[in-house]
């Protein structure tokens, strides 16, 4: 499986604070992980440095090389990146969501915009693609309603379908079950899965144990902005774990492959 993701001794600050310590971190395309950790511990600086929104210091003489490589390259056309992945945000970026469809909200996924502009081009590809998509994210009813008037799990979804219409090789999920309800967790979890069953890589930082579906198989914990463990969910999500972690005491019990923490 080609490599989506090296880095190599990567350090991050934000303001004043450098808030990723030596991150070492190699991802193969099409790989569900999960990323747990504590309030402030950097998981969403580490999305934001695969992303390009945030990025690591240079390396001073002496120290070992910095790198960052997304599907095997070190410099990339924010656009063109934008394009490869799949980047699951809450809600439409900008204030178009009043004017915006749930079909052209997915389009806007092909130009990385906030609303399909009228000086955008969109091919017959582009809106067959854009078709594909809300079909097999089960959204093909929404995709005349504009995205202002749904609820936030339909928004959620057409989200995850704007993420996935111009490459649907790797998915970038910053805590997606906010806000929803029970039902819309249990869809969400529904299409996670359905995606990775499909083939999809998926990177999901989440607070919740209970919305890492049985195909996520990699759990890596982070902790003060270091990624302090790495591996297979059946050693991880260990009550022993999970309590040393988040520092309190934690429960976990297992069902049809789902792990519920409290
Ligand atoms: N825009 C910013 N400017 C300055 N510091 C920031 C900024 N965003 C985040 N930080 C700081 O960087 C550190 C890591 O934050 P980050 O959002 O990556 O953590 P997180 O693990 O995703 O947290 P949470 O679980 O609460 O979402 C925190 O100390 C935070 O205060």
């Amino acid at each position: 499986m080609p490599t989506f993701l090296e880095l190599s001794h990567v350090h991050v600050a934000r303001g004043e604070n450098v808030v990723l310590h030596d991150i070492n971190l190699s991802v193969n395309t099409g790989e569900h992980i999960a990323i747990l950790g504590p309030n402030g511990c950097g998981k969403s600086t580490l999305i934001k440095t695969i992303t390009c929104e945030c990025y690591p210091l240079v390396s001073e003489e002496g120290e070992p090389q910095t790198k960052v490589s997304i599907f095997g390259r070190e410099r990339w056309d924010l656009t063109e990146l934008k394009k490869r992945l799949g980047v699951v945000s809450a809600e439409l970026p900008g204030r178009h969501t009043l004017t915006t469809t749930g079909r052209d909200a997915v389009l806007t996924g092909f130009f990385s915009s906030s609303t399909l502009w009228p000086n955008l081009t969109v091919t017959d590809e582009m809106r067959a693609r854009a078709e594909e998509v809300l079909q097999q994210i089960d959204a093909v009813p929404l995709a005349d309603k504009v995205v202002g008037e749904m609820s936030a799990g339909q928004q959620r979804r057409i989200m995850i379908g704007r993420a996935l219409v111009a490459s649907s090789q790797m998915l970038l999920l910053d805590e997606p079950s906010n806000a929803l309800d029970l039902a819309a967790q249990a869809d969400l979890r529904g299409l996670l899965r359905k995606l990775a069953q499909q083939g999809t890589g998926i990177l999901l930082i989440t607070h919740h144990i209970a919305d890492i579906p049985p195909e996520i198989d990699r759990i890596l914990m982070m902790k003060d902005g270091r990624i302090i463990a790495d591996g297979p969910k059946s050693e991880l999500l260990t009550a022993a774990r999970l309590s040393e972690l988040f520092k309190t005491e934690v429960e976990i019990t297992q069902r049809s492959g789902f792990y519920h923490a409290w």
